[in-house]
């Protein structure tokens, strides 16, 4: 079809649609899904290019010259970093694995296994070099893309189509007992939150960072870190001693309390400081292991840091009485201590066991979801102590919890809406801090330094301690607060500035809304600042009435918030609509607020079926043609844009989303019926009569090949598949797995 179908005068082969080739799930629903936006998008004229910014690729960019030439692969996320600071940009982003050491020790072994000759990552780099092969995995480490390509700030929600759907629709939604003994437990002193200070830097400078030891010596731990005029610049410390004393506590009283022990943290995001703390609950949890063999294992590179697992894994390198006393040990410390909370109890694997598997913003609101309950080791759930030991956020969560409790479950059927603001824009706050964190070797203090000398920020610190310094600049600030008035006055709803005014960081946010909220129009909205605790009561009570209220957070709570509401709203966030408007004009549209479900992976190699649902990548494209349409002028893109919404909400209504059931229609039957629907709006749609008549052969073709197409989708699931790698699958074998219906095939190949 695409022979005769030229794009129209005017359209030329210049737009371009960046989609990005990630990990896991939605890298094998990409190949599926790709090839039908390429052949409808072609039709307007528009181009869809991929970027690698998967795990594995990122790998390989990184170490050229330990590959030949035909395995190299350029740097594309520091291409899509470049043009996400361009008003051209125009970037469909999928979620993509932010590793956990874990992770990328294992990715690192697959490739090598490839036949890649990779080095190992080193565990304790010790010579130049292996300092230097450490530096380059830990920059591919960790959340190390979302902060790259987000230079925008965030706006994320639920469709209208997707909220009316799961109110006729409900998803599952566990009752909650006020007898429920699920709690948050969280330090509240001697943490990140009690021990911040904040400045607002008057004018541009560059700042240092460092140490100063009891004796007077100085070791610089940033040398140079550029500010702006009125960037916000914060520093913080989380005492290791008191850290270790609530922990202990937390696992008597979980023991006490007769719940499970779970710990919840953002290790991907917050890769340097949270895997340190981590690891201190492993410690804490089993003490006598450390005490007893901790020389042994940390000499065999065994790192609490990294997780149970990784221990377990590695004791066959050690002499046979310490690998056997070492497993006793753990027997015993996991046998006397409070059950923990389990990922796979059938597999025994725990809460400590891998970093990256219990991660705070999709694990919490998992929990409330199902009666605040987790996964206990006989396989049943249970009430829990969740351990969130920073108290920054930790609030938000006690607060859904107590509502749950005296007010029982939210209904999906009535609930409002809490759409999300989030300040996001150049790495702000928190989420950017990997560089300015440090694990402290000596008694001293830290401080940071403008360039004349003057101390702005000033901790006294004891080793072991976590410091870290956080930026957020003025201009994404000033951008935020007009995004949050835009979107009050679209909505019409209230605006919440999350702002803890007891907190210094915030205390600095609040003066800052307060001076800019006047250089908008704001009349008739109704637009508050409150601390988080109050923003949650407010915002539930409201939800409660079916009310909908815009949260306008950080970035923390922009991550927390955009898994919390969607997942107790509509089921998942993989739902949400995503959409970061880049600050110099560009457009990054995320597909979902979630992650990259490695679930979904394992459940397609053993049955051939995807449950992955690509609604977030279709929220995505929509807005990436309508962004294009408005960018380019391409009327086209427009009709695209109109038509695929469309399309989605048939969709929707039609049950056609994919099941978590093997021999019923997955990710790629959803996708084919997509297309089907896609198609028939183009074809019915009046705006642009040469591309109706021609989608009208499509749709025609898959309309009366729906039996056929099935059959065809449906037939192979139910045995195993090889895609020939988890972090780097064979092309031909992925692609082979992911489209296996030649009559869908064949007939997007008319398109071209
Ligand atoms: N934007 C990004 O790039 C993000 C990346 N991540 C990364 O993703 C990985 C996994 O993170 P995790 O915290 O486990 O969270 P995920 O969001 O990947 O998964 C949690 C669960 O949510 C459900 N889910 C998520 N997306 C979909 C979807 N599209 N369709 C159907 N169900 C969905 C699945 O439930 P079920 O199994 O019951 O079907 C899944 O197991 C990590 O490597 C993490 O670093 C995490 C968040 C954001
Ligand atoms: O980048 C990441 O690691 C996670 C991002 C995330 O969870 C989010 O933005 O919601
Ligand atoms: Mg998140």
């Amino acid at each position: 079809m695409s022979n005769k179908l030229p794009p129209p005068d005017g359209i030329r082969l210049l737009a371009t649609i960046i989609y990005t080739h990630t990990d896991e799930a939605p890298m094998l629903a990409t190949y599926s899904f790709l090839p039908i936006i390429q052949a409808y998008a072609s039709t307007a004229g528009v181009e869809l290019e991929t970027r690698d910014i998967s795990l594995a690729g990122r790998i390989i960019a990184h170490f050229p010259e330990h590959l030949t030439e035909d395995q190299r692969l350029p740097d594309d996320l520091n291409e899509l970093g470049e043009l996400a600071k361009t008003p051209e940009a125009n970037i469909i982003k999928l979620p993509n694995i932010s590793a956990s050491v874990p992770q990328l020790k294992a990715a690192v072994a697959e490739l090598q296994a490839q036949g890649y000759a990779l080095p190992d990552y080193p565990d304790e780099p010790a010579t130049a070099e292996e300092k230097e092969i450490r530096a380059r995995y830990d920059r591919v480490k960790g959340s190390a893309v979302n902060p790259v390509l987000r230079e925008g700030n965030s706006d994320r929600r639920a469709p209208a189509s997707v909220k009316a759907y799961a109110r006729q629709n409900p998803h599952s939604m566990g009752t909650w007992s006020p007898e429920s003994k699920t709690d948050v437990a969280t330090m509240g002193a001697d943490d990140f939150r009690d021990n911040e200070q904040s400045v607002v830097v008057a004018a541009d400078d560059t700042l240092t960072i460092r140490h100063v030891a009891e004796d007077g010596t100085t070791t610089v731990l940033k040398e140079s870190l550029p500010v702006l005029a009125g960037e916000v610049v914060d520093g913080t410390v989380m005492r290791a001693a008191a850290l270790d004393r609530f922990v202990a506590e937390q696992i008597a009283r979980a023991k006490s309390e007769g719940v499970l022990f779970s710990l919840h943290l953002k290790a991907t995001m917050m890769k340097v400081s949270d895997p340190i703390i981590f690891g201190r609950v492993v410690r804490a949890f089993l003490p006598e292991v450390f005490a007893t063999y901790g020389e042994q294992l940390a000499a065999a590179g065994l790192d609490p840091n990294n997780g149970l697992a990784g221990i377990l894994s590695g004791l066959d390198a050690l002499e046979p009485e310490v690998r056997d006393g070492v497993r006793a040990a753990i027997d015993r410390g996991l046998a006397e201590g409070p059950e923990l909370a389990m990922v796979d109890s059938d597999k025994g694997i725990s809460n400590l066991h891998v970093p990256s598997d219990v991660i705070v913003d999709a694990s919490m609101p998992a929990m409330i979801r199902s009666s605040g309950r987790m996964w206990a080791p006989d396989g049943e759930q249970a009430d829990t102590l969740a351990v969130i030991p920073d108290s920054s956020y930790a609030g938000v969560y006690q607060t859904v919890i107590d509502d749950c409790r005296a007010n029982g479950a939210y209904d999906p059927t009535t609930m409002g809406s809490v759409p999300n603001v989030g300040l996001m824009a150049q790495k702000a706050e928190e989420y950017g801090s990997h560089d300015k964190t440090f694990e402290i070797a000596e008694t001293g203090t830290v401080q940071v330094v403008d360039a004349a000398g003057n101390v702005l920020l000033e901790h006294r610190v004891e080793p072991g301690d976590l410091w870290r310094g956080c930026q957020t600049k003025d201009v994404p600030i000033r951008d935020w607060v007009k995004l949050a008035v835009t979107r009050a006055r679209e909505t019409g709803s209230p605006a919440v500035f999350w702002l803890d005014a007891e907190r210094a960081h915030d205390a600095k946010l609040i003066e800052k809304v307060k001076e800019y909220l006047p250089g908008h129009d704001t009349s008739g909205l109704q637009i508050e600042i409150m601390s988080p605790v109050e923003a949650t009561r407010f915002s539930l009570e409201r939800i409660r009435r079916g009310e909908d209220t815009i949260s306008v957070t950080g970035n923390v709570l922009r991550d927390y918030l955009t898994d919390l509401f969607p997942i107790l709203e509509v089921g998942t966030s993989a739902k949400m609509l995503s959409i970061v408007p880049l600050i110099n004009g560009g457009g990054l549209f995320e597909t979902g607020a979630g992650g990259s479900a490695p679930k979904h992976v394992q459940q397609l190699i053993e049955e051939n079926h995807l449950r992955w649902d690509s609604l977030g990548e279709f929220l995505a494209l929509t807005a990436s043609f309508e962004h294009l349409a408005t960018s380019t002028g391409n009327a086209r893109a427009k009709v695209l844009a109109d038509t695929l919404d469309k399309a989605t909400a048939t969709l929707l209504l039609e049950g056609r989303s994919p099941s978590r059931k093997v021999g019923e229609l997955d990710n790629r039957g959803s996708h084919y019926y997509l297309a089907r629907y896609w198609a028939q709006e183009l074809a019915a749609q009046t705006d642009d009569a040469e591309l109706a008549a021609d989608f009208a052969e499509v749709a025609r073709t898959l309309v009366e090949g729906e039996e056929t197409i099935n059959a065809e989708l449906l037939g192979v699931q139910g045995s195993p598949v090889d895609i020939g790698g988890y972090y780097q699958p064979d092309d031909e074998k992925a692609s082979a797995v992911m489209r296996p219906s030649a009559t869908l095939n064949a007939a997007l190949a008319q398109l071209g």
